[in-house]
């Protein structure tokens, strides 16, 4: 049976998005992964489906899968891409559209100048998936990680995020050997996305991140707010912040404990495709 989806992607982190309104869509985690593999497949990051609303006052129900297969709470860069793709599709007429997603909704303001705005919602100090976090509120914690201790910050933007403050050159930081590692950490139960960030001055950070269930990516919507977001509880950061990510740059705005954080960034269709499922 063939199956429609469009390719895209937010600064290099990219997407099958497939419309599951006017197609009927079972996946399940095989065929997420074989849809994800770079070689056998289409390739991408993450597999987002659109689907009818499910929460109230929201559009559509926005789906996340890693390239692993697994379902994941909340995508940033995702977000944007989802925006542009209903509205190409016709499927909403509104710059301002709100979705559900397995965080809760979110809303999604397309701009005139061809950008996306995402309310991604309040930071999360004491979630379920960080239960660390809900023994104490202090944004910094030591983590043994094998040898090494490391000064940590951990927050929820729906999906669960270490956040390390790297001082030497990001281009040297230990992505591939301390990112699966701290992923995996016993702290982080569900498993973590770990941002490795370096602060350029109070308005502007460099971010490279290791995502949970899928390594390191070029970049990460849920990981620059979550960088912003510690780097701001260290007392560190303003409240508008560029984000410099190997794909690119995201304005991440931030006033505080109890506001949410908004994301600001590009969206862009690839191509589209037919698949045989
Ligand atoms: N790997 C993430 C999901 C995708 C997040 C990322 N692509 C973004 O733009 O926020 C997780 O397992 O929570």
């Amino acid at each position: 049976m063939r199956m429609r989806f469009t390719k895209m992607q937010g600064l290099g982190n990219d997407f099958v998005v497939i419309d599951a309104i006017r197609q009927r869509i079972e996946l399940d985690a095989e065929q997420i992964r074989q849809l994800a593999d770079r070689h056998f497949g289409i390739g991408c990051d993450q597999v987002l489906l659109v689907e009818p609303p499910r929460l109230p006052e929201t559009a559509f129900h926005y789906r996340i899968f890693n390239a692993d297969g697994t379902e994941v709470e909340q995508c940033g860069n995702g977000a944007r891409c989802f925006a542009r793709y209903v509205r190409d599709e016709g499927l909403a007429e509104a710059d301002l559209i709100r979705v559900g997603t397995a965080a809760g909704a979110i809303s999604l303001q397309l701009r005139a100048d061809g950008q996306v705005s995402v309310d991604m919602g309040v930071p999360r100090f004491a979630p379920a998936e960080i239960p660390l976090l809900a023994r104490s509120r202090a944004p910094a914690y030591d983590l043994g990680a094998g040898c090494r201790a490391l000064r940590i910050g951990a927050v929820s933007m729906g999906n669960p995020h270490a956040v390390l403050s790297v001082s030497d050159d990001l281009e040297q930081a230990p992505v591939a050997e301390l990112g699966p590692r701290i992923e995996r950490d016993p702290l982080f139960p569900r498993g973590a996305n770990v941002g490795f960030m370096q602060r350029q001055h109070a308005a502007a950070i460099r971010l490279r991140v290791w995502e949970r269930g899928v390594g390191e990516t070029l970049a990460c919507g849920t990981g620059a707010c979550a960088a912003m977001v510690i780097g701001r509880l260290w007392g560190e950061l303003e409240e508008r912040v560029e984000v410099s990510l190997p794909g690119g740059t995201l304005l991440i705005e931030w006033p505080g404990e109890g506001s949410p954080v908004t994301m600001t960034g590009p969206a862009t269709r690839v191509f589209d495709g037919e698949i045989d499922r």
